[in-house]
């Protein structure tokens, strides 16, 4: 948080070398990194921005975020996300499953939707807690609308490599249709007693939506790179976010664009004292939209379908109903044994090495 001063990351863990992509260059249409942004998301999905200008709308988030979580529980609890699919709103530490076993995660968030946050004072979904209220304006409104502006401009550039007619994965995010997409404050506090340095406070999984816009100070967050079973973390880089991409891009391009598990641990070593923030806006798509691979929009989607397993990529249903499945099945009092997890589960599974 501003104003704290945070032990470095360890010099000493295995890292994951993301690319730095320079959001900058991206606007101003460089070549080299256009091809960079396209290597990073067909080969691991994740990569690191720079240049983006959210840092004002970043650090009033966090503000935002400290002043929401410092409520008392009951308070909180008034706005609780609930156990039928609904993300938006509070969740509590130990909501939800972290693996097929039940175990549970150690983070609390307050997720608040793009409908809300756009639409304000006029409420779209729901209310949030008095100190998102007063913030909405100030800070939450500026932040979904730079993520907004953020994941439409690389979206838009991969839109154009994956062969597409312009605009045409805008037009499945358009910010008027009511979808999923929300900005997400984290919180995980130390607990009593040291915990294992690889227990999830956030279970593996890849992200529900189309790309995601993340803001972390401490580590904690690990991606499984392609091909390997040993998770690595990625290293927190002042001013720099973190991108990735979701199932949503993944099942639109037949698998071309890479949806990464990942996961959340303990920060590690003298970080593991301090309460770990972190700040993320998930673009989804409209919730009408269908999850199917684009294979009659560009003949590379069409080629990489088939190339695919039969059906890998047929979800069958809309976004709106491939997120509330996703949601409710992670929540533990849904739970019934190990399918539950795995009907919450999204693209991952039905890869053939991770
Ligand atoms: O806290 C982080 O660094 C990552 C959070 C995350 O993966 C998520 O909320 O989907
Ligand atoms: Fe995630």
């Amino acid at each position: 948080m501003p104003g704290v001063s945070l032990p470095p990351f360890p010099d000493d863990l295995p890292t994951v070398p993301l690319l730095v992509i320079d959001y900058a260059l991206l606007q101003a249409g460089d070549e080299h990194e256009i091809q960079s942004l396209w290597k990073a998301a067909t080969e691991l999905g994740f990569w690191y921005l720079k240049n983006h200008g959210a840092d004002a709308a970043v650090n009033a988030m966090f503000e935002m975020g400290a002043r929401t979580m410092k409520l008392p529980l009951e308070e909180k609890m008034k706005f609780e996300q609930g156990d039928r699919g609904i993300s938006f709103g509070y969740k509590f530490a130990g909501a939800n499953a972290t693996d097929a076993s039940g175990a549970l995660d150690s983070v609390e968030f307050i997720n608040v939707s793009k409908d809300d946050a756009l639409a304000y004072p006029t409420v779209v979904h729901r209310r949030y807690p008095s100190t998102v209220e007063d913030y909405m304006e100030s800070a939450v409104r500026p932040f979904v609308s730079k993520g907004m502006e953020v994941n439409e401009t690389l979206m838009g550039i991969l839109n154009d490599r994956l062969g597409l007619p312009p605009r045409t994965l805008a037009g499945l995010h358009t910010p008027e249709e009511h979808s999923g997409s929300e900005a997400r404050c984290i919180k995980k506090t130390p607990e009593s007693q040291p915990e294992s340095p690889d227990k999830p406070a956030i279970g593996a999984h890849t992200d529900f939506g189309s790309l995601s816009f993340l803001h972390n100070q401490l580590g904690g967050l690990q991606v499984l790179p392609p091909g390997t079973n040993e998770w690595k973390y990625v290293k927190p880089l002042p001013g720099h976010a973190i991108c990735n991409l979701g199932d949503a891009m993944a099942i639109f391009s037949a698998g071309i664009l890479r949806s990464n598990l990942h996961r959340v641990v303990p920060p590690p070593k003298a970080q593991a004292l301090f309460d770990r923030w972190s700040l993320v806006y998930f673009t989804r798509p409209g919730n009408s939209v269908s999850l199917a691979p684009l294979t009659d929009k560009s003949s590379l989607v069409a080629e990489a379908a088939v190339r695919a397993s039969e059906n890998q990529y047929a979800t069958n249903v809309t976004a709106a109903e491939w997120f509330a499945r996703r949601i409710q099945n992670q929540r533990i009092k849904n739970r019934k044994g190990p399918e539950t997890w795995m009907a919450s589960r999204g693209t991952e599974h039905k890869r053939e090495a991770n």
